[in-house]
């Protein structure tokens, strides 16, 4: 198609665009897939109807290329929350529109497992972390309930191309360190604000060996360095991934960074010396690795959301706690990241052993995450959390702590009470 070499980002937006655009310009893109959800999805459909006023046709542009999740307030946990999914659930009936209802899981679990996202997609969504579409190769962002009312309608949407700041990332990850260390550890080292409105690229060996729930990951905190996505170069083991949920899926090996593509900056890491990370109080970029905070008592450890709510990410926390109890007085909600992934850990045997330890294990939706209708903390509490922010206040009361981390840290602290280095059960 082209002779210059790209960034994947700057291809995708080539395709999107229809001409060949580099990072720097400002093109109008044709969106492959629009996501809206509960909370933001009723102010875009507003958005919407306004944009239309007037018009006989009030039709979206494409109803087989928007997706509706009702996940972050789900089961609807107040009046105003069951306002909004009616609301949501008769734009959906009426454009023609696919919606998940409530007890499907989180968005960004329910989009890649129910086949809705592919490598050179552009794919936007109303909620900031839809970089994490990002792990099968596709330029994927969040933005406001408005820009979506546009979209809706037009199926078009303007960007600057982005600069791609690029991570290449060697060695073997060391036991009982796994991704979310990794993306911990590069958010520290590059700050909240490191690749902000850049594509963030993982990338390397130590990339390559990661199974797609562990590259979601990755890709799903772009945000938190202020990436505007967190791309994974799509390989065999997306396509694996693709192929059990797309019918006739094929990867187009196109659908990468050439080597010799303009990067803004290539930096390089080595894991083989990486410890597991957490990220204090009350900023994502505040990483420490764990040895530094053993000891920290804990109230409630939170073990879920987008980020870290995965079958795979359940079973780490599992074979971190063994077959020890909890720590007295230690609460462990366990949220699983969609139905699916519930319906696994149920097979596996996890819910009932949570269940017989004291745990509890809750539907799928955002829940403590955000601090949404259960797991709050209170005044002077603290939170571990697998997810992906620790913001003052975010998951209850502006007097708490919250501290990310890994689900396997998340287990061995559940059965001490403290923060618990993995590596040490
Ligand atoms: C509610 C939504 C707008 C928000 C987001 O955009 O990220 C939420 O998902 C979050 O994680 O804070
Ligand atoms: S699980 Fe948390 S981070 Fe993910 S979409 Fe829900 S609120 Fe946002």
């Amino acid at each position: 198609m082209n002779k210059k070499p790209m960034t994947l980002s700057e291809k995708i937006f080539s395709k999107a665009s229809g001409k060949n655009v580099a990072a720097g310009e400002f093109v109008i893109a044709d969106i492959d897939r629009a996501m809206t959800h509960d909370i933001t999805g009723p102010l875009s459909v507003k958005g919407f109807y306004e944009i239309m006023e007037g018009k006989d046709d009030k039709k979206v542009w494409d109803p087989s290329k928007i997706v509706i999740v009702f996940d972050h307030q789900v089961p609807a946990d107040s009046q105003n929350a069951a306002q909004n999914h009616i609301l949501m659930r008769k734009f959906a009936t009426d454009q023609g529109i696919l919606n998940y209802d409530v007890f499907e899981g989180v968005c960004h679990q329910v989009l890649p497992e129910k086949g809705h996202v592919k490598p050179g997609d552009l794919i936007v969504g109303t909620d900031s972390h839809t970089c994490a579409y990002g792990a099968f190769g596709a330029f994927s962002t969040g933005l406001g309930s408005t820009d979506m009312a546009a979209v809706l309608a037009s199926g078009k949407l303007w960007f600057k191309v982005p600069e791609t700041l690029r991570f290449n990332v060697r060695g073997n990850l060391p036991k009982h360190v796994c991704s979310k260390d990794l993306i911990l550890h590069l958010i520290g080292d590059v700050g909240v604000e490191g690749a902000r409105y850049k594509a963030a690229e993982f990338a390397g060996p130590a990339i390559q060996k990661m199974q797609m729930p562990e590259r979601m990951t990755m890709s799903n905190m772009a945000i938190e360095m202020g990436g505007k996505a967190g791309l994974i170069e799509p390989d065999q083991v997306t396509e694996k991934y693709l192929k059990e949920r797309i019918p006739n899926f094929s990867l187009d090996s196109y659908w990468k960074s050439d080597a010799d593509a303009n990067f803004s900056k290539i930096r390089e890491y080595d894991v083989s010396d990486l410890e597991p990370q957490v990220a204090c109080p009350h900023n994502v970029d505040n990483v420490k690795p764990v040895s530094e905070l053993v000891g920290t008592k804990v109230n409630q450890i939170f073990v879920g959301s987008c980020t870290n709510g995965r079958f795979e990410d359940i079973q780490m926390m599992m074979n971190a706690i063994g077959n020890n109890p909890l720590a007295k007085g230690i609460r462990l909600i366990v949220v699983p990241a969609s139905r699916t992934e519930y319906m696994k850990a149920l097979r596996a045997g996890y819910v009932e052993k949570l269940m017989d330890i004291g745990a509890i294990v809750e539907s799928p939706c955002c829940g403590p995450c955000m601090g949404g209708s259960f797991g709050r903390l209170g005044d002077g509490e603290v939170g571990l959390s697998t997810s992906n922010r620790n913001f003052k206040g975010r998951q209850g009361s502006p007097n708490s702590f919250v501290y990310l981390c890994s689900p396997e840290t998340a287990g061995a602290s559940a059965i001490t009470g403290e923060i618990t280095d993995p590596r040490e059960i």
